[in-house]
């Protein structure tokens, strides 16, 4: 039976509210006011970037949080949640769900994607998400024993389809081949869109820039604009 928390997503939408150093809202201040809003909102749940901003929106919102920790390792292309030391990290801040790169790329510590995944469930109880880029790794995720599968990472990686679009084909080959929920997340800019991630077979839906990144809803209403025949 699935877990109350993944329930309580189930055709709902996932806010995720992230910044990085360099963006106009980075720090937990910013993170935490988007996060009260996407509850004020409804949204089921809330996606969040490093120990400090899921420390900081857990003690703002009673929503479910999915916990991840961006870093970079030189020569690495594996960045979300990509070792040990960012699970405990994140786990440790009061994650609900622990989202990791399950991509089939190396990683920094040279453990397999599989290993990690062992190590953290012989430590801990915690919801595991992984971030995907193909159907494959999708299947593999499953197969490794994750809670649940995130479209996250289609389009981020040099041999997945480089779309502008959600990757709706995706989620449709995913939600039909394995039994865990498959979240449609990645570049969703409109409700109709959202909803047709969920049409498709979506658990849920997570959306990021188009609701926590001002400067990318700026730039798409100056694009509309510029269609305009004097601009
Ligand atoms: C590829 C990658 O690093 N994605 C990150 C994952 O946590 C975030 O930067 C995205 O904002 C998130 O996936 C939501 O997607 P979008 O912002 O397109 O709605």
């Amino acid at each position: 039976m699935a877990h109350s928390i993944i329930e309580s997503f189930k055709g709902g939408l996932i806010v995720s509210c992230q910044a990085l150093e360099g963006e106009p809202f980075f720090g937990s201040e910013f993170m935490t006011r988007f996060a009260i809003s996407a509850e004020m909102g409804d949204a089921v749940g809330i996606r969040a970037n490093t120990p400090q901003d899921i420390a900081a929106i857990k003690r703002v919102t009673k929503l479910p949080l999915i916990g991840l920790w961006k870093r970079e390792y030189a020569g690495f292309g594996v960045y979300i949640t990509p070792t040990l030391e960012e699970v405990e990290g994140v786990i440790a801040a009061g994650a609900d769900i622990v989202a990791m790169d399950a991509t089939k790329r190396d990683r920094p510590d040279g453990l397999s994607l599989s290993e990690i995944v062992k190590e953290i469930r012989r430590k801990h109880q915690v919801l595991l998400m992984a971030d995907i880029s193909t159907l494959e790794e999708g299947l593999m995720a499953e197969q490794l024993g994750f809670d649940l599968i995130s479209t996250t990472l289609s389009g981020y990686t040099p041999y997945s389809p480089q779309g502008q679009e959600p990757d709706f084909q995706l989620i449709a080959d995913l939600s039909s081949r394995v039994r865990i929920p498959v979240l449609g997340e990645g570049r969703i800019h409109s409700p109709e869109q959202a909803l047709y991630c969920l049409q498709e077979g979506a658990y849920a839906v997570v959306i990021g820039g188009a609701i926590t990144r001002p400067q990318e809803i700026v730039k798409k209403y100056v694009d509309a604009l510029s269609h305009f025949p004097y601009n």
